[in-house]
């Protein structure tokens, strides 16, 4: 035998409630049916009881709409030749209410008794049409009005009930009535027969009650969601239903706001060890949550996740406090003298000091009572001043499992760690059943999500990024991203989510993540203009765990956000080479601040583009080598260009070929002056350890001062053209000497050199084609044929794929 309840939302409209005589129809276990009133009636008919009150006659015209709905909805379900009978029934109670309400009008007066009994109406309304209904759709049915069964103290409005009378009451009514009885949720009456209401959670309580009364075998509560979820759906879009829970962690959840059910309700089933159902009226094939009193045996150690957005936090300390008895007795009492429910405790064993959470809007009230309490320590300083925190969240993790399995709080405390999510104060009960943190409010939503995916996602991480600069870089990255997706989801269950996307031009956000097969109409076609500083601001407020920052620009104004970004708790990986290669001081700094906010900052890319350079030279220095000497061909174009330059070809030619294939910088005079490389030796001297600027740099430039000064790009190329003949004559002087050009940059004894060399057969950069780049390492441990790394410099698939490269390592790192 089973018990159903079905809520305000699944009785809403007639077609709902058709919808609900159906799944009971399907139902052949079915014995109680407990609905609610008509989703809404409830507040309207409070509503329009205190409008009564207060003489107000515009009462009536709600009233009305009351009236009109319910007698609409008996017209629609009920079959015409019945209509009458039962819309004259519904007439009938409408006029008892309508007294009832004239009543209140003309004495101003609505106590909590009568209130009750205007509320009852809403559940009598909606209970006897849909037994009506019942009986056209071809059940037996009947309507039972609970105040024959419910029996209640007389506290109106939230009355207990005598379980004794109740379950004798109802095992009798239900021994006599074999038809299937449509029940009131929510009301009861007293020993006068005088009505009563059973307070918040209402008709899950009568389920409840019956249910206990009748030792069903199930207990269904069927309301519009899938289930008592992992999270709230609204805050973590990625929340599921849980298939089983125990009363307990089912108690634990709903007191953290996951309202579908109200913990008091489950008390009667859970004395009498009755599973709980709650399911889906819109979702009906859904299988739902089960709540019963077994722990799952799935390996889960955490069921939900759950937060109270908002509450304050107060903290009492003082030496006066340390091996003192009675201290906690006293500040709690006088919370309790005036109701002030507190939402968690936490006590450091040094005993200095106890920090609890309450409602933000009793906290002024419960700090001027602890102050009172303890002035005479106060005035003593024996005990500081208590003041009390606002804008808190508290964020808490819930399962019976927790206690079996070691390693929760730590991947709790990790995952908000690495999200840069400060925790204030942190509570477990010794049940073990939930930790709970209290964070920054603004922090919650941020929280939910990172502890969400930790533990109910671990399966699939998902990383939020965040990309400036689509140029020729960015956008042969965001084509590599795109056809990998597949692979690394199925091979590593990590996924590239793209938030944000923006040029000089435009930006374009959406947090939803942006298909990479039309990122380009939707940036050209994006109303945002683009500004750093509101790109970086967007992109704070949304405040996603697992965020990286992607620049692929060659901008100084982005590379000056790093820091702010850095200090948001967001990782970062560029190309660009701005920022490892300005002020020392910043380039330290940039690598602390990471390591403070537990972020990864990553620049691979900087030097030799994909090919494994810095975190080689990164390997050599951590394990203890000791660097002698560095020399390397480190630019792409340069080598490009000395490799492909020949008798056949003019020096200018070569040059807008390197520029043509995606080798240079976004403008080719870096690469030409040696700017760009000086940028990349200084970098590998900085990761050497040696807090060098880019003035200790000494560059033996090659190119003509005209070049160098050309006012804009096109004016390079034409100054470069008029000396075609002079690069012409020092490539012919180099190949008369069976010897080829190499732009090298040395390190060596704490000082670095770039120049143009002729090098013969016998140097190990003579052999080098296309963009490559060549870096030899000579080191304590590589002391006579140094470490080599050679491939490919530079290039834009090369270049992306090292970026790229970086986001999946700082994935395996989130
Ligand atoms: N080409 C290579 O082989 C190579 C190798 C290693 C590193 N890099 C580096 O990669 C970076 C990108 O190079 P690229 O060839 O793709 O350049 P690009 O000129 O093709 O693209 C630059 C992109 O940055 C955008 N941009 C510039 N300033 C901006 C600003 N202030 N705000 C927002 N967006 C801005 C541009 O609109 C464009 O989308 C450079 O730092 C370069 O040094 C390139
Ligand atoms: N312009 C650079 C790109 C790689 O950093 C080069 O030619 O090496
Ligand atoms: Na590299």
């Amino acid at each position: 035998m089973k018990v159903l309840k079905f809520g305000g939302s699944s009785v809403q409209t007639p077609e709902r409630i058709r919808n609900v005589v159906k799944i009971v129809k399907a139902d052949k276990q079915a014995r109680v049916v407990v609905c609610s009133a008509f989703g809404g009636i409830t507040d309207q008919l409070i509503n329009t009881a205190k409008m009564a009150e207060k003489g107000d006659e515009t009462y009536k015209n709600l009233f009305k709409e009351i009236e009109k709905r319910h007698i609409e909805a008996a017209k629609e379900l009920i079959e015409i030749k019945r209509q009458s009978s039962v819309v004259a029934q519904v007439k009938n109670l409408l006029n008892e209410l309508e007294e009832l309400l004239e009543g209140i009008f003309l004495l101003r007066e609505l106590s909590k008794r009568t209130l009750d009994n205007i509320v009852s109406f809403g559940e009598r309304f909606s209970c006897y049409i849909i037994s009506e209904y019942a009986k056209d759709a071809g059940l037996q049915a009947e309507y039972l009005d609970t105040r024959k069964v419910i029996r209640t103290n007389s506290n109106f409005t939230n009355a207990a009930v005598d379980f004794e009378i109740t379950d004798k009451l109802i095992q009798e009514y239900i021994a006599q009535h074999p038809a299937l009885q449509i029940a009131t949720g929510f009301i009861g009456s007293n020993a006068e027969g005088v009505t009563t209401t059973l307070g918040r959670g209402g008709s899950d309580y009568t389920v409840s009650i019956f249910g206990a009364a009748l030792q069903a075998s199930e207990i269904e509560i069927w309301t519009d969601v899938d289930g008592v979820m992992t999270a709230d759906p609204r805050k973590v879009a990625q929340a599921f239903p849980v298939p089983t829970l125990t009363y307990e962690e089912a108690m634990e959840l709903s007191h953290f706001g996951a309202k579908v059910i109200y913990p008091p309700t489950m008390v009667p089933a859970l004395k009498k060890n009755i599973p709980i159902l709650i399911r889906n009226t819109f979702n009906p094939d859904f299988k739902g949550s089960i709540i019963y009193n077994q722990s799952s045996s799935d390996g889960k150690a955490v069921k939900g996740i759950t937060s109270i957005s908002n509450i304050a936090l107060l903290r009492v300390q003082g030496s006066g406090m340390v091996g003192v008895a009675g201290v906690s007795a006293r500040l709690f009492g006088a919370l309790a003298k005036e109701s002030i429910s507190v939402i968690l405790i936490t006590q450091a064993s040094s005993e200095h000091s106890i920090c609890f959470a309450v409602k933000p809007e009793e906290a002024p009230l419960a700090v001027k009572l602890i102050n009172e309490e303890f002035a005479t320590e106060i005035q003593r300083s024996e005990i500081d001043k208590v003041v009390a925190e606002y804008d808190l969240s508290i964020v808490a993790i819930v399962g019976e499992n927790m206690k079996k399995t070691s390693g929760v709080a730590g991947k709790m405390f990790q995952s908000l760690g690495k999200n840069g999510i400060n925790i204030t104060a942190i509570a477990q009960g010794s049940s073990e059943l939930n930790i709970s943190v209290v964070i920054k409010k603004e922090d919650e939503v941020k929280a939910l999500r990172a502890l969400h995916q930790a533990f109910f996602l671990s399966d699939i991480k998902v990383i939020n990024v965040f990309i400036v600069g689509v140029g020729l870089i960015g956008s042969t990255l965001l084509k590599q991203i795109q056809e990998q997706k597949k692979y690394l989801l199925k091979e590593y269950s990590i996924d590239f989510k793209i938030i944000a996307l923006a040029n000089s031009k435009k930006k374009l956000f959406d947090a939803n993540g942006i298909d990479l097969t039309v990122w380009k109409e939707r940036l050209f076609n994006s109303p945002e203009n683009m500004d750093m500083e509101s790109f970086v601001r967007e992109m704070e407020q949304l405040n996603l765990p697992n965020s990286v920052f992607i620049d692929n620009t060659a901008s100084s104004l982005v590379s000056s956000f790093y820091e702010r970004i850095l200090k948001a708790s967001i990782s970062i990986v560029t190309p660009n080479k701005i920022a490892s290669s300005g002020g020392y001081h910043q380039y330290q700094n940039l690598k602390d601040l990471a390591k403070k906010h537990d972020v990864v900052y990553l620049y691979e890319t900087n030097v030799g583009a994909a090919l494994p350079v810095i975190s080689t030279l990164q390997d050599l220095v951590n394990s203890g080598d000791k660097i002698l000497k560095i020399e390397a061909v480190l630019s792409g174009t340069l080598s490009y260009i000395f490799n492909t330059f020949d008798s056949t070809k003019k020096f200018s030619e070569v040059v807008k070929d390197a520029k043509l294939k995606g080798y240079t910088e976004p403008d080719p005079r870096e690469d030409l002056s040696c700017s760009d490389v000086a940028r990349k030796i200084l970098i590998l001297t900085r990761e050497c350890g040696y807090p060098m600027e880019s003035s200790d740099v000494v560059i033996h430039g090659f190119i003509p001062e005209s070049c160098q000064k050309a006012p804009s790009v096109e004016e390079f190329f034409v100054e470069l053209e008029k000396s075609d003949a002079y690069f012409e004559q020092m490539r012919a002087n180099a190949e008369k000497e069976g010897k080829v050009l190499r732009c090298i940059a040395k390190f060596e004894n704490g000082r670095a050199d770039i120049a143009l060399q002729a090098v013969g057969r016998e140097h190990p950069f003579y052999q080098l084609s296309g963009s490559d780049n060549i870096i030899a390492f000579t080191t304590a441990r590589y002391p006579e044929r140094p470490l080599l790394v050679k491939g490919a410099g530079a290039g834009a698939e090369v270049t992306a794929a090292g970026v790229f490269a970086d986001m999946i390592r700082i994935a395996n790192y989130l």
